[in-house]
């Protein structure tokens, strides 16, 4: 059994590097290895840290059923998933956004009847807010090739550099949200951990804002 007090959940993936790197900058003691081993569960040795890697999408069910105590997850996995856990920090890392998108000759056709997306739930709100009944169309990746081959009329998709939607051919129709990723916690770790929690929350916040610091 772990000595560890505390459990964070990692997103293995994009976000993996930018998030160790703010995690040394915050004074994790990561091994060398983290970045490139296939083992998923590290305990630190020096400290009472454990870090899990999961899929990202994963991560806040992981935070949610108190598998792990925080976990770093995008924004939009956190609103698609609707899980009850804490946002507690910003990282500023991984940042995108989500757009609805399409070829150009269907920008001005409304409504849209079919909407393919990898998140039903975000998607399915926008448009309820604008009262536009759409068919929503779950796919689970390459999400732009839909609306080419006609399987959809656009798409509610992440736009980083905007490159796979030029190499594409499609255009971005309405702007949703702004993503990057978030340090969260669990509701319960926090009201029984909350001093080991919040030290952890402010180290974060200050290597966010550029600051290395130690861990104590
Ligand atoms: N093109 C992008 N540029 C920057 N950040 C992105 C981009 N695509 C996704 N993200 C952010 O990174 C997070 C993780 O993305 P990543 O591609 O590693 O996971 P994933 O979508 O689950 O991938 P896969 O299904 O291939 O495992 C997303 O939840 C989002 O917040
Ligand atoms: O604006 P860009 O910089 O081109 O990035 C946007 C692309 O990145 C994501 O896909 P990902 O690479 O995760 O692949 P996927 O098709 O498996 O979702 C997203 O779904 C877009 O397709």
């Amino acid at each position: 059994m772990s000595k560890s007090v505390i459990t964070i959940a990692m997103p293995k993936g994009r976000i993996f590097g930018d998030a160790c790197q703010l995690l040394r900058n915050a004074g994790f003691q990561l091994p060398d290895t983290f970045e490139t081993t296939r083992k998923l569960i590290f305990d630190l040795e020096s400290e009472p840290f454990r870090f899990i890697l999961a899929k990202p999408v994963d991560v806040p069910a992981y935070v949610e059923y108190g598998a792990a105590d925080l976990g770093i997850a995008g924004k939009d996995v956190l609103l698609e998933s609707g899980r009850d856990v804490y946002e507690m920090v910003d990282l500023g890392i991984s940042k995108c956004h989500m757009a609805v998108a399409g070829l150009p000759e269907r920008q001005n056709r409304h409504p849209f009847l079919k909407i393919a997306t990898k998140y039903p739930n975000i998607a399915s709100d926008f448009y309820r807010k604008r009262g536009e009944q759409v068919d929503l169309i779950a796919l689970n990746g390459s999400i732009e090739l839909a609306p080419i081959v006609g399987l959809a009329d656009a798409i509610v998709d992440i736009v980083s550099s905007g490159q796979t939607l030029k190499d594409n051919g499609l255009v971005e129709f309405d702007r949703l949200l702004e993503i990057s990723s978030r340090l969260i916690v669990n509701p319960v770790s926090y009201r029984l951990k909350k001093s080991l929690i919040d030290q952890i929350v402010e180290k974060m916040i200050r290597a966010t804002e550029g600051t290395k610091v130690g861990m104590d």
